[in-house]
């Protein structure tokens, strides 16, 4: 049965590039879902093999803190991906609310993103946009599960190294990328190091207005942990984050070995 004989469209639940999340409701069942809405009419040859990727990686992906896609229909031009509704809103915004995080909430919040991001790359798969705007939350409540979300600009990992192209967030882009090499899943942790910084004190450790000014501080790997706010943080997960925050993707901590980091085990 085709999208609209199933389920009923209800508010928005927020706005990409080329789509809108939107509330639905399947009818008969009464449960709610998130549906993302995207008119194929006016995508490119390449924005439609883009889709068709993300689609492909969302169907291999099933676990308790990745968002999980549980169907896709097509109307005409119109093509509905169904996802869990989480109602929790984004991280970003609980720790804009919360202004940062306790070290025990914050290790329970990268353990669950590590969790994500290991199984991912064990499938093969590079996120490419971890950040805490595509991180969501199942409820409001402190060491509520996150979920990660929106694989937009997810790829699949090739044999070697490859320079699958200049994409991310740019304040969590990691040196490799920005100097256009060949690279591999090492550059979601970088990207885990960014947002266990900013859980930790809620800004983020390469920040400039000038944006190849912070470019230039995340290819020479410039950040610090300013007084007075860090004094308080335990050299343990400092050690954690400049293993995240290493420069050379081969001696940078992977999902696995991250997990195992006694921050992260011990709590
Ligand atoms: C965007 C591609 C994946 C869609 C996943 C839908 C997940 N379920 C889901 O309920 O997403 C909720 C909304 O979806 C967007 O984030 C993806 C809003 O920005 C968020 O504020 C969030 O409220």
């Amino acid at each position: 049965k085709a999208f609209s004989e199933q389920f009923e469209v209800k508010e928005d639940l927020g706005k990409g590039a080329f789509s809108i999340v939107r509330k639905v409701v399947h009818t008969s069942s009464g449960v709610d879902y998130a549906a993302k809405i995207i008119n194929t009419k006016r995508l490119s040859a390449r924005d439609l093999q883009k889709l068709e990727r993300e689609v492909k990686i969302c169907r291999m992906l099933q676990h308790n803190n990745i968002v999980r896609l549980h169907n896709v229909f097509q109307e005409g031009h119109v093509r509905y991906m169904i996802f869990d509704l989480i109602t929790g809103g984004e991280l970003f915004d609980d720790i804009v609310a919360r202004e940062f995080y306790s070290e025990k909430d914050a290790s329970s919040c990268i353990q669950q993103i590590l969790d994500s991001v290991s199984y991912c790359h064990k499938m093969g798969i590079i996120h490419r946009d971890i950040k805490p705007e595509n991180l969501l939350l199942s409820s409001k409540k402190p060491g509520a599960s996150v979920k990660l979300a929106d694989f937009g600009l997810a790829v699949e990992t090739e044999k070697k190294k490859h320079y699958y192209g200049f994409a991310g967030t740019p304040g969590y882009l990691s040196p490799e990328v920005l100097r256009k090499e060949p690279y591999d899943k090492a550059v979601d942790l970088w990207a885990c190091g960014v947002v266990l910084y900013i859980l930790l004190v809620g800004y983020p450790p390469f920040w400039d207005d000038d944006q190849s000014k912070m470019f230039e501080q995340i290819k020479q790997g410039r950040y610090e942990y300013l007084s007075p706010e860090w004094d308080s943080v335990t050299d343990e997960v400092k050690k954690l984050i400049d293993g995240m925050l290493t420069m050379d993707p081969d001696k940078r901590i992977t999902a696995e070995q991250a997990l195992s980091h006694p921050w992260i085990k011990n709590r």
